[in-house]
C-alpha cells in the first residue's frame, strides 16, 4: 500500500513522537478536523485505514481510504498486514500495520482516525498510544451534522446513531476529551496534544 504525503516534521528535537487515535461517534467531525489540521500542517502523517465501505463521491483511493473488496480485506488480515481492524455499521475499516510503524521507527507522530473497537485494540498492543475522544457539544448536534453531511441512507444513520450511544458511554476509557465545537480550536488542541511528551 502506498504511503501519503511527507515534510519538515513539525516535532521539537526533544520530543519523542508517538501514535495518537482520534475516536469519536460517527458525525462529530473527526475526518474535518483532522482535514482542516493538515491544511495548516501538511507535514502531519495520518494513516490511510483499508475499508470494504463503497466510496462517497469525491473519495478517491488510496487518499481517504483504500478500497478494496471482502476477499481482499480477508487477505489482509490474513497476512498480518493490519495493526488493528473492526466492523462498524456493516463494513470493515483496518489500519494498515507496515506504515504506521515505519513512521514511529522514523520518529515521526502518526494520527489514526478510527472507531472505538479499534481504539480499544491499539490500546492494548500499544500501551503509549495516547487516545482522544471526540465528543459532540450534543446528541442533538451530532444528529444534525450525521443527517446533514447526507452521505448515508437513513438505516444506514440509524445504524452509526445506534453506534454513537456505545461510543459515547466509552469516553471514560480515553485519556484525552475535546469537544468539537469550533473545529480550528479542536484542531490546534489536538497538534499540540501530538506534540506533547
Ligand atoms: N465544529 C463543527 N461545527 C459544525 N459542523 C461540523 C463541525 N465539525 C464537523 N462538522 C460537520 O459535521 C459533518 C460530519 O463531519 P465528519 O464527516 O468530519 O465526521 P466524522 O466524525 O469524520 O464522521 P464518520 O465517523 O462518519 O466518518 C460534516 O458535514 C461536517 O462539515
Ligand atoms: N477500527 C477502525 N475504524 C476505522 C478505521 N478507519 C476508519 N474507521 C472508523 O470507521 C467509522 C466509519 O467511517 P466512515 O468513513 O465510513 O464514516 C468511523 O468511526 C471511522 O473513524 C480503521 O482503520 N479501523
Amino acid at each position: 500500500m502506498a504511503a501519503t504525503s511527507r515534510g519538515t516534521s513539525p516535532v521539537p528535537p526533544d520530543v519523542r513522537p508517538r501514535l495518537t487515535v482520534l475516536s469519536g461517534p460517527s458525525g462529530v467531525g473527526k475526518s474535518t478536523v483532522v482535514a482542516h489540521m493538515r491544511s495548516v500542517h501538511p507535514e502531519v502523517w495520518l494513516s490511510v485505514s483499508a475499508t470494504t465501505r463503497k466510496p462517497r463521491p469525491g473519495e478517491r483511493n488510496g487518499v481517504h481510504y483504500f478500497f478494496v473488496d471482502d476477499e481482499e480485506f480477508d487477505k489482509l488480515i490474513a497476512n498480518g498486514e493490519l495493526l488493528e481492524w473492526a466492523e462498524f455499521a456493516g463494513n470493515r475499516y483496518g489500519t494498515p500495520r507496515r506504515a504506521v510503524l515505519d513512521r514511529l521507527e522514523a520518529g515521526e507522530p502518526v494520527l489514526l482516525e478510527i472507531d472505538l473497537q479499534g481504539a480499544r485494540l491499539v490500546r492494548q498492543s500499544m500501551d503509549d498510544a495516547r487516545l482522544v475522544f471526540l465528543a459532540p457539544p450534543s446528541w442533538e448536534e451530532l444528529v444534525r451534522r450525521l443527517t446533514g453531511r447526507g452521505t448515508e441512507a437513513p438505516e444506514v444513520i440509524e445504524r452509526r446513531l445506534a453506534a454513537a450511544k456505545i461510543e459515547l458511554a466509552a469516553e471514560a476509557e480515553f485519556d484525552t476529551t475535546l469537544v468539537n465545537t469550533s473545529v480550528e480550536d479542536v484542531a490546534r488542541e489536538l497538534l499540540a496534544l501530538m506534540l506533547q511528551a
